[in-house]
C-alpha cells in the first residue's frame, strides 16, 4: 500500500477504506507500506491543517486518524513501513502503527510535532513509548530528533536497513524480508497475529481466554491436520 506525501482530508478517508478493505482480505498475510517517490509521508497536508486549526476540526482529525491506525496496527496481517526518504510528524506517526520498519540507506524518521506547537495525536507518542521505551521516546519527541537508520536500529524502532535506497530495489527487498515471516497458511499467520496482538494489548486473564479461543480457531484445522500427516522434523 503506498502513503501519500502529506495526508489531506481525502487521503486520510481513502487511507480508511483501505484499512476497512484490509479487515476483510480473508487470505491476507502481510503487508507492505511505502510512500511515493522520496517521501514516506510528511503528515498532516499543512494546507488541511490550516483549514482544519479550530478545535473542534483538529479533535475530529484526531480521533479519525487514531481510530484508523490503531485498526491498522490490529489487523491481522504481519505489516511492514518501508521507510525511504522522509516520514515526518504524523508520517512518522503512520510508521509506528506498522509491526515492523525497514529503512532504506539516508531515510528518516521525525516527529516534528514540538516544531509545530504540538504531540502527537495519531496515537504515535503511545505506540513509540511502547517501542523505545519512554526515556527514548521523550529523547525523541522533545528533541523532534532525527532518527536515520542506524539509530533506529539501536533504538529498536527498525528491524534493519535494506541495501538500496532506489524505490523498486528496496521494496523488492522489503517483500523478500516479510516473505520469512508469511510463509504459511493465512489462517496461521492471521492466528499468529491475533495472539501477539492480544498479549500485547490485554491484561493477562483476559489475553490468555483471547488466546484460547485463537487457538481453537486452528485446532484441528486443515493445517494442523496436514502438518500430523506430514510429521515435520524441527531439526
Ligand atoms: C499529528 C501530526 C500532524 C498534524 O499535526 O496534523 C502532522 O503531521 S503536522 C505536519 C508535519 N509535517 C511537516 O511539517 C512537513 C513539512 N514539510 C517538510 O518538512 C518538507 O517538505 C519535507 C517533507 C521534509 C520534504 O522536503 P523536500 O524534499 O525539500 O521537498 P519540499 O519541501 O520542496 O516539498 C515538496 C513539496 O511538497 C510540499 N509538502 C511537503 N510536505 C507537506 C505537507 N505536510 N503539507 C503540505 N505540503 C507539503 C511542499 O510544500 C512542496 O510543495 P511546493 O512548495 O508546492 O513544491
Amino acid at each position: 500500500m503506498c502513503a501519500n506525501k502529506s495526508e489531506s482530508g481525502t487521503m486520510m478517508l481513502e487511507l480508511q477504506e483501505r484499512v476497512t478493505e484490509l479487515e476483510n482480505w480473508k487470505d491476507g498475510k502481510g503487508l507492505i507500506i511505502y510512500g511515493a517517490g522520496n517521501t514516506f509521508c510528511s503528515g498532516s497536508d499543512l494546507n488541511a491543517v490550516k483549514a482544519m486549526s479550530n478545535s473542534q476540526d483538529g479533535m475530529n482529525m484526531c480521533m479519525f486518524m487514531q481510530n484508523t491506525l490503531t485498526r491498522l496496527m490490529r489487523l491481522p496481517l504481519i505489516s511492514v513501513a518501508l521507510v525511504q526518504g522522509k516520514a515526518i510528524g504524523g508520517g512518522a506517526e503512520l510508521t509506528t502503527a506498522c509491526d515492523f520498519r525497514l529503512m532504506a540507506p539516508g531515510s528518516e524518521i521525525r516527529f516534528v510535532h514540538k516544531h509545530m506547537g504540538l504531540v502527537p495525536g495519531w496515537g504515535g507518542a503511545a505506540r513509540l513509548v511502547r517501542m523505545v521505551g519512554s526515556r527514548a521516546a521523550l529523547q525523541l519527541l522533545s528533541g523532534a530528533a532525527r532518527v536515520d537508520p542506524q539509530r533506529a536500529l539501536c533504538l529498536g524502532l527498525s528491524e534493519e536497513t535494506l541495501s538500496s535506497s532506489d524505490g523498486t530495489k528496496a521494496l523488492e527487498e522489503a517483500q523478500v524480508w516479510l516473505s520469512q515471516y508469511t510463509e504459511g497458511p493465512a489462517s496461521v499467520i492471521q492466528a499468529v497475529k491475533k495472539v501477539v496482538t492480544v498479549g500485547r494489548e490485554l491484561p493477562l486473564e483476559d489475553a490468555l481466554r483471547t488466546e484460547k479461543d485463537i487457538f481453537g480457531t486452528v485446532w484441528g484445522g486443515p493445517a494442523n491436520l496436514q502438518a500430523l500427516v506430514r510429521r515435520p522434523k524441527h531439526n
